[in-house]
This record gives C-alpha cells, sequence and structure tokens, in this order.
C-alpha cells in the first residue's frame, strides 16, 4: 500500500486528518464517498474525569472521530501526539500501557458510540515495533462482531511519520495490534454503576467533574502547552500540530 500524500499547503491537523479517509474538508467532519467520521469532543461525556484527558497535552493529546454511516460495523479513529513528558516506559521507548489505552479509549468509544454501553472485560495488545517520543500515531477501530453482551472489537495502531519532502504519511508498519472484549452492562446492574450518561446530580460519593471543571483544566492546558511550544525537544510537527489544534479552542 502506497503512503497517502498530503499537500504541504495544507495545515498539520488536516494533514493528519486525511490520513483517515485520505481527504479533509474545512470543518470537522470528514467526508468520502465511501465514508464519513465526525469527530468526538470529550466533552461530549459531560461529567467524566476521563483519565486519558487528564495527562496535559504535552504528555498526550488527542482527536477522536467515529463514523457517522448507518453500518452495521461503523469504525473509530483517534489521531494522538504523544509527547515527551512522562511518556516513556523502558528509556526511550512510549510505555505499552499507554499505546494499550489509546486502543482501549478507540475501541470503547467506538462500543459506546455504537449504542453498547459496555466495560472492557478483556484486552489482549501485539507490541510489533517500538516508539519513540514525540511520535504521531492514528489509531482505526472496528466491531469485528458481537454475541449477546459481548462486543469483539479489533484495533490497529500506525505511526504517523513526516516525508523528506515534508508531507505526512501514515507508516505501513503498525506498531500494535489490539483485539478486546467488551462486556454490555448487565441490565440488573447498571442502575448500580455510575456512567457518564446515568451520573446522579446529587449524593454522589466522590465529588464528579462538571463542565466548567472541564473547560477551566482546558485553558490550564492550552497555556500551558503554549509555554512550552517552542522548547527544545519538540519537532516541526508536534509544535505545528499542536499550535493549529490549540488555536482553536
Ligand atoms: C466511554 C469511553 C470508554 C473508553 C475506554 C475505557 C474502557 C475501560 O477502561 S472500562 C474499565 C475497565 N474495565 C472494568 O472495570 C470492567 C471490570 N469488570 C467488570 O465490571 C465485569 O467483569 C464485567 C462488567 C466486564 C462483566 O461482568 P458481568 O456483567 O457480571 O458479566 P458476566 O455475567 O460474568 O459474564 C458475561 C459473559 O461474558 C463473559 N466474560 C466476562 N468477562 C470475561 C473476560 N474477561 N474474558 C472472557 N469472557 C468474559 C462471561 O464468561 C459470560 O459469558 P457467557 O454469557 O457466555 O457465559
Amino acid at each position: 500500500m502506497s503512503a497517502p500524500q498530503v499537500g504541504v499547503h495544507e495545515s498539520r491537523t488536516d494533514a493528519y486528518l486525511a490520513l483517515l479517509v485520505n481527504n479533509s474538508s474545512s470543518d470537522n467532519n470528514i467526508s468520502t464517498s465511501s465514508r464519513t467520521v465526525r469527530e468526538v469532543s470529550y466533552q461530549d461525556w459531560g461529567r467524566s474525569a476521563n483519565f486519558t484527558r487528564a495527562q496535559g497535552a504535552e504528555r498526550l493529546d488527542y482527536r477522536l472521530f467515529v463514523s457517522d454511516d448507518e453500518t452495521e460495523h461503523p469504525t473509530a479513529h483517534i489521531v494522538a501526539q504523544i509527547g515527551t513528558d512522562g511518556t516513556e516506559g523502558v528509556p526511550g521507548f512510549v510505555h505499552g500501557g499507554l499505546t494499550s489505552t489509546l486502543a482501549d479509549t478507540a475501541m470503547g468509544n467506538l462500543a459506546w458510540h455504537a449504542g453498547y454501553k459496555a466495560f472492557t472485560a478483556n484486552l489482549n495488545v501485539d507490541f510489533r515495533a517500538p516508539l519513540s517520543p514525540p511520535a504521531c500515531v492514528v489509531v482505526d477501530a472496528k466491531i469485528e462482531k458481537t454475541e449477546g453482551r459481548k462486543v469483539y472489537l479489533s484495533a490497529d495502531v500506525f505511526e504517523v511519520q513526516e516525508m523528506q519532502d515534508g508531507t505526512l504519511a501514515r507508516s505501513n508498519d503498525v506498531v500494535a495490534e489490539a483485539t478486546s472484549l467488551f462486556i454490555v452492562m448487565d441490565k440488573a446492574k447498571e442502575t448500580a454503576v455510575t456512567t457518564p450518561d446515568t451520573a446522579p446530580q446529587n449524593g454522589a460519593s466522590t465529588p464528579r467533574v462538571t463542565n466548567d471543571d472541564i473547560r477551566d483544566h482546558t485553558s490550564t492546558c492550552v497555556a500551558s502547552v503554549r509555554e512550552t511550544l517552542f522548547s527544545p525537544g519538540w519537532s516541526t510537527i508536534e509544535k505545528d500540530y499542536l499550535k493549529t489544534v490549540w488555536a482553536s479552542t
């Protein structure tokens, strides 16, 4: 498969997004004749204190897309920026748990957006190639099959690389391959589970994060990112990517 090429006149973010469908539009929805994906804001999850969003953009930042097609098996896609701040496991290499988390996040969000209120029961990850921070990756997730309350999913993680001519391309070599089993919440037990949809307004034993908190946190992240944009260690790709992403917030 030849790597998709994107024009140098496009912003880096558009270029990353173009990798998803090899075509980009001016808004955050991307369409081709065969596929449409739309961006999912993490604020869609309301008061969820999302673990992956609490890292700080210098560590992990990503944008999530799900297909809007009325197909039986929709897809989800993550375009992620992995920074240099505390992302390593083996020195010099991205911790496998972070890669696994991205795969789990893509598959979990896909399950929920496909209508399955499900939890990860089992997650398998084959790490195929080491990843060095800072890195940019794309994650493609899909639903393989469903059986009753069981939802089987898979996700592939690829690195995004800058070519010599400045264009971006998805590496042909997969960084990690994940499969998972999600179990839809048992109706009988569902009321006992606090989810973003069902979280009680009052009486929760643990204080919940509000949308205002999230907005404040986002502002802090934006400020923090702006401060670090020109610090050593960031390649042009990451700087441009973050500048573009956060300029729109
Ligand atoms: C919204 C965005 C999401 C982002 C991604 C984040 C996803 C997550 O991190 S979720 C958090 C991590 N996961 C968890 O905390 C889940 C913890 N585990 C649990 O709560 C429970 O074990 C749970 C809900 C998965 C299943 O429990 P329960 O509803 O009682 O299912 P149970 O009745 O035992 O089993 C149902 C079926 O699934 C099977 N099953 C359950 N667990 C597993 C497993 N780990 N492996 C294989 N099969 C399993 C059972 O064998 C059973 O099969 P069958 O019907 O054929 O007999």
